[in-house]
């Protein structure tokens, strides 16, 4: 289990993460959502000990990173899978990694059957892998010390379509057998495709939570108006649940409703249509525009 409370991570004036909340479960994989410069890396970062937070906790499996006896044992990261050393084998670097870990040499072996890589791949030097084998060696290394947390960034970059799917059936047992696994990427298809719970972060805010079936459910109803949050606020005052993405109101509730709703308050809307299953989507592509910073509203009640 992982949990963020309250986090918050500033560069001087500017403010990376804000106020960062979610949990992510044992036996579920937790798919962290967020377009290029959401906040993804610098959470991850602090989680692991990297990055000293502004304000804000980070717990894994009931403690600080810092605060694990064997964190390697523990946690299993992969941040940059581009940062091995391109000098080594993929093989030395495994087996440099268990040493330290205090493993057994045959773990090596193992976990270079387990993400598929050759005999002859791993004697190559990491200088001449291609990220999608960088990126397996990554997990490799994650995977190496038995953890029973997986922190890993992007993992699937560089993965052709049969390299996702690989990566979902491996996470997908590490899951079901009570692992917790916590995966970040800025592509909606690639969590949607990986991950049970997904958490969507942009411009450092958590703007989404849930479970994958409540985010893409295709019930609900998108709504704007000239002030979103007033009709939020009144369709929230009749007890449906909203969320607020850059002037979208998505509702937990049908049109008719959410019209006599608006109507009841006096709010002009300016667009009413069922959301169709394309909520999530819509929020996305919305925050992965551009100057959309200061436009996000949080909702209280729609995060996990
Ligand atoms: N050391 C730093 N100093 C100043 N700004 C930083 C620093 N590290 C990150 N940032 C800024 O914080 C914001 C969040 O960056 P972060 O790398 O966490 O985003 P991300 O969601 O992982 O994006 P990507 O998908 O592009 O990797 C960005 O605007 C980035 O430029």
């Amino acid at each position: 289990m992982i949990t963020i409370e309250s986090l918050t991570k500033r560069y001087g004036t500017f403010t990376a993460v804000d106020q960062v909340s979610f949990t992510a479960q044992p036996g579920r994989v937790t798919g962290f959502l967020g377009p290029n410069g959401a906040g993804k890396t610098t959470t991850m970062r602090v989680m692991v000990g990297l990055t000293e937070p502004t304000s804000g906790h980070v717990h894994i499996l009931g403690r600080p990173f810092a605060a694990l006896p064997n964190p390697g044992r523990e946690v299993g990261v992969l941040l940059d899978a581009s940062a091995q050393h391109a000098g080594r084998t993929g093989r030395e670097i495994l087996t440099i990694a268990a040493r330290t870990m205090g493993l057994p040499k045959d773990r090596v072996g193992a976990m270079l059957d387990r993400v598929s890589l050759t005999e002859e791949e791993a004697g190559r030097r990491v200088r001449n892998y291609s990220l999608g084998m960088r990126q397996r060696l990554g997990i490799a290394t994650a995977l190496l010390g038995d953890p029973e947390v997986l922190i890993l960034d992007e993992p699937a970059n560089g993965l052709d379509p049969a390299g996702i799917r690989w990566m979902r059936d491996l996470l997908r047992e590490f899951a079901d057998q009570g692992g917790t696994v916590l995966l970040s990427s800025h592509l909606l298809h690639e969590i949607e495709v990986i991950a049970d719970d997904i958490i969507v972060i942009g411009n450092g805010r958590i703007v989404a939570g849930g479970t994958k079936q409540e985010l893409l459910a295709s019930t609900g109803t998108l709504a704007r108006a000239a002030d979103p949050a007033a009709l939020a606020h009144a369709l929230e005052a009749s007890g449906i649940v909203t969320t607020v993405a850059d002037g979208a109101v998505f509702a937990d509730a049908d049109l008719p409703t959410v019209g006599s709703t608006a109507f009841a308050a006096g709010i002009p809307l300016t667009e009413l249509r069922t959301a169709d299953g394309a909520g999530l989507e819509e929020m996305f592509l919305e925050l992965t525009a551009e100057s959309q910073r200061d436009s996000i509203t949080y909702t209280e009640g729609a995060v996990a």
